[in-house]
């Protein structure tokens, strides 16, 4: 892997006296999707905003590549409803864009054609992909999303994290995601991270999904779910004369 991006070494984030996060060591390279996984209050906003360098370290450092541009989506908007505020000017808060790169990164957002539209009267999946777009104005090489898929159905979540898989190859953007749906989330990701405090487990996601601490945390139905995903998304990848093969090894992993 060329340089990272941002490195955190023995990274600890305390609030008060009480430690959110001790001794993470932690790197993002080029490209990459990472994601973060891990119980409620285990740390992964904290990881998050460390990062963004909105919360300061305790101890440890954290080392961002010269010039690093990052985009944070995050996981709600507070934003007054009765405010008037359509999506172009939003978009254009609080730096002014241009037209054409609203457009574009609304585009790229998935959602066209929203321009005009009042934020307020916005569905919870259009506003997040208008937070998605405000962050791809500053053409990130990191996108750090927080929960962005918190309040959508399922297969609204799958359809964001899938613009997520095509951002990245489109723009090469590496994509930092904290996320709760974790059979739709880790087979998009190329490297999970399990966190409760400290970092429990690390790896591919099928790696991390049979990992003794991870099964501890979420318990074994996850793992099944992520077989299902895994057997529904990713089947056409395989060689078709192996597929039943994988399945079977997939159906008895879950079990
Ligand atoms: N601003 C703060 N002041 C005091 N304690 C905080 C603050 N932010 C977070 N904490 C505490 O730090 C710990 C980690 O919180 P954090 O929000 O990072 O966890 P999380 O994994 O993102 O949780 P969730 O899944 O519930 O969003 C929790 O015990 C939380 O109560």
């Amino acid at each position: 892997m060329s340089r990272p991006l941002i490195e955190a070494k023995g990274l600890s984030v305390r609030y008060g006296g009480a430690t959110a996060l001790s001794d993470v060591d932690f790197s993002i390279g080029r490209g990459e999707i990472v994601t973060v996984v891990g119980p409620n209050g285990s740390g992964k906003s904290t990881l998050l905003r460390a990062i963004v360098g909105s919360e300061r370290p305790f101890a440890g450092r954290i080392t961002r590549a010269p010039g690093l541009r990052l985009g944070y989506v995050p996981q709600r908007l507070a934003i007054d409803p009765t405010l008037p505020l359509t999506v172009r000017r939003f978009l254009g808060l609080p730096r002014r864009t241009s037209a054409a790169a609203a457009q574009e990164a609304l585009e790229r957002a998935g959602v066209p054609d929203i321009s005009t539209r009042q934020v307020a009267g916005l569905s919870g999946g259009q506003l997040q992909r208008v937070l998605l777009a405000r962050a791809l104005l500053a053409e990130p090489d990191l996108l750090l999303l927080d929960e962005a898929t918190a309040g959508l159905d399922q297969p609204g979540a799958a359809a964001f994290y899938r613009r997520i898989e095509d951002l990245r190859a489109e723009t090469g953007c590496a994509v930092l995601m904290v996320s709760h749906d974790l059979h739709v989330v880790m087979s998009a990701s190329d490297r999970v991270i399990c966190l409760n405090g400290h970092i429990c487990c690390e790896g591919t996601p099928e790696v991390v999904a049979e990992a003794p601490d991870y099964r501890r945390l979420f318990g074994e139905g996850t793992q099944g779910a992520l077989a299902l995903y895994r057997h529904e998304h990713r089947g056409h990848r395989h060689d078709p004369g192996h597929h039943h093969h994988h399945h079977h090894d997939d159906a008895r992993a879950a079990g």
